[in-house]
């Protein structure tokens, strides 16, 4: 099942236009701000699949009859991009274990590009909720390496896969090689460059965010 925020109008397409803005990203503190709060929007548009189960809060004044998150989901990212977009999801789950990847698209001199997975932390995902974000989705090669390696090496109970800007090419090739996995996406371009930037786009995000990188 592919989600699309932009389906409706919300505030999250003034949050995705100013990310695309070639002005307003000169300022890097506001781009991952608002890489940030697009993760905090994403993180309760997903909540609302979640599991809830009635609980009596104590007020001051009474007992409320609630519904409460009977779990947490693990919350994962591919760094640098993915670095604001989790504290986002985190501020909203902010009672959920982390985990990290460290891949980056490494282009050869053929001009061909081959991800590298460098580093990864996560806890223990047997029958867990996972979130796995990233900004970007543009070939999904990514998110593919990533998330498979995942469900290979652990029994994961829900699989959810979350990106501001994807290509229409990287949803057809994640939804082909991850059925599984429920994904939500800010905004839908419909092109790649040849070195397959999304167009329109946003530029690099993780360059974008914290600096041009050396590789
Ligand atoms: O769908 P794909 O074709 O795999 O592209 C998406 C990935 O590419 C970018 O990472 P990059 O290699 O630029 O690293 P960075 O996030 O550190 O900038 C982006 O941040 C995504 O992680
Ligand atoms: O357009 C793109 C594609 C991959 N990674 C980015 O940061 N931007
Ligand atoms: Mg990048």
């Amino acid at each position: 099942m592919i989600h699309i925020l932009t389906k409706e109008n919300s505030i999250a397409n003034h949050f995705i236009s100013e990310l695309r803005d070639k002005e307003i990203q000169k300022d890097s503190m506001r781009f991952r701000r608002n890489i940030e709060r697009l993760g905090e929007v994403m993180a309760y548009e997903i909540s609302k699949t979640f599991t809830y189960s009635p609980q009596e809060i104590e007020t001051p004044l009474g007992v409320a009859e609630m519904h409460t998150l009977i779990e947490q989901p693990v919350l994962i990212t591919l760094i640098r991009a993915g670095l604001p977009y989790h504290q986002g999801f985190l501020n909203v789950f902010d009672q959920a274990e982390s985990g990290f990847i460290a891949a980056y698209r490494h282009t050869k001199k053929s001009g061909e590009f081959e991800i590298h997975r460098k580093y990864e932390n996560t806890p223990n995902l047997d029958e867990r909720i996972v979130i796995v974000s990233d900004p970007m989705l543009a070939t999904g090669k990514s998110l593919v390496l990533c998330c498979r390696e995942l469900l290979s090496e652990y029994n994961i109970k829900e699989l959810h896969i979350a990106a501001i800007i994807a290509s229409q090419e990287g949803l057809d090739h994640v939804r082909a090689f991850i059925s599984e996995a429920q994904i939500w996406v800010g905004d839908v371009d419909n092109e790649l460059t040849s070195k397959s930037y999304i167009v329109p786009g946003l530029g690099d995000a993780g360059d974008l965010a914290y600096g041009v990188k050396e590789h």
